[in-house]
């Protein structure tokens, strides 16, 4: 381990991020009603220019009005190379209440793009007196995104989540796809005359995991586009679970349980990590660093993997 020590990310259930526009308020007290962990209210890709102003007020709107529960209550405002964002920030923390918890940055390129918006957001809360900070979230879904990615993990105190957004991420990496997320047809290996598909999305994800994990950021896969396809969804949700990702965004309702399930630690899963630990706790007592369960080694290393599923498996029943 370095001299420096590995941050813990933020201690809150963030298995499922569901989007709705901020221009269709009619689905808001489903979204609110719904078991996914984060809201995010949309005034960016899903809202039209020309209903960026009556989105933002429905939102406004939103925040007092309806019961959220416990939910993270995010909203995304528009990139920082659009006319809008200032508005979307002076506005939201003018004009709604301390119950929004958190402003997602989308199309990050660089931490300076942070600092601006640190700055406006400091202002603002002090001019206001707002006592609960404003936490932020950024979108990776660029070149510039995910070359600065550890620069960006580290720009601002606020930031607690990191996610990344495949299609405006393949539209900017200039890729062959029209595909938000999942198996790419065209992306595979040949061997023997066999297909064998890779996962073109698995080096983004790896370097947010590395960058988040090194700054105590919460490391989240973006969408996937596919809502008629769960076991598309479900296999990408595998990869990024496998990879370090704590949850996944639903841009449908139906995608909500499937991510629960995927980033919820089964209870077999759970009772083999306490296992785990119980074993190597029998081998601390004889004077040993490492043992056999089940047939394979378990060391000190086993013991902090094993907890990184009892930690997420006990913050999500207490939450
Ligand atoms: C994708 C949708 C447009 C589909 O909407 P709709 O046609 O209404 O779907 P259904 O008829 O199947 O809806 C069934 C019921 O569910 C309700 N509903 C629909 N959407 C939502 C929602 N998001 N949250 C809660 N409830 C929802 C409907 O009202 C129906 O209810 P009922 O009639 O009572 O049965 C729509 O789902 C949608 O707009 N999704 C979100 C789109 C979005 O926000 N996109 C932005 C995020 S993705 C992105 O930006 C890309 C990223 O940045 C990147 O670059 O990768
Ligand atoms: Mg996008």
């Amino acid at each position: 381990m370095s001299f420096r020590i590995q941050p813990a990310a933020p201690a809150r259930p963030n298995r499922c991020q569901l989007f709705g526009p901020g221009s269709r308020p009619a689905i808001f007290e489903k979204m609110a009603g719904s078991d996914a962990d984060v809201i995010n209210l949309d005034l960016e890709d899903s809202v039209a220019p020309s209903d960026k102003d009556s989105a933002r007020e429905n939102i406004i709107q939103a925040i007092g009005d309806i019961d959220w529960g416990k939910k993270t209550l995010s909203v995304r405002i528009n990139g920082l190379d659009t006319p809008y964002w200032y508005k979307d920030v002076v506005d939201l923390l003018e004009k709604s209440g301390d119950r929004l918890d958190q402003i997602m940055i989308p199309k990050v390129g660089c931490a300076a793009d942070l600092y601006a918006v640190d700055a406006l957001v400091t202002a603002v809360e002090r001019a206001r007196g707002r006592t609960k900070p404003i936490k932020f979230e950024v979108i990776i879904e660029s070149a510039a995104g995910i070359a600065h990615v550890e620069e960006i993990a580290a720009g601002s105190p606020r930031l607690e989540a990191m996610s990344l957004g495949a299609a405006d991420f393949a539209a900017s990496m200039g890729m062959a796809t029209t595909g938000i997320g999942g198996t790419q047809e065209n992306y595979y290996m040949l061997h023997e005359g066999a297909k064998h598909w890779s996962d073109p999305w698995h080096w983004a994800q790896a370097a947010i995991v590395a960058a988040c994990r090194t700054h105590g950021v919460l490391p989240v896969d973006g969408p996937f586009g596919d809502f008629s396809d769960d076991d598309g969804y479900r296999a990408q949700a595998l990869r990024s679970a496998t990879l370090g990702m704590v949850g996944k965004w639903a841009i449908h309702p139906k995608q909500v349980a499937l991510a629960n399930e995927v980033f919820t630690p089964s209870e077999a899963a759970v009772a083999e990590a306490r296992e785990i630990l119980a074993a190597m706790e029998e081998a601390k007592a004889k004077g040993e660093g490492a043992t056999v369960y089940k047939g394979r080694l378990v060391d000190i290393a086993s013991i902090k993997q094993a907890e990184v599923i009892v930690k997420q498996s006990e913050m999500i029943a207490g939450h």
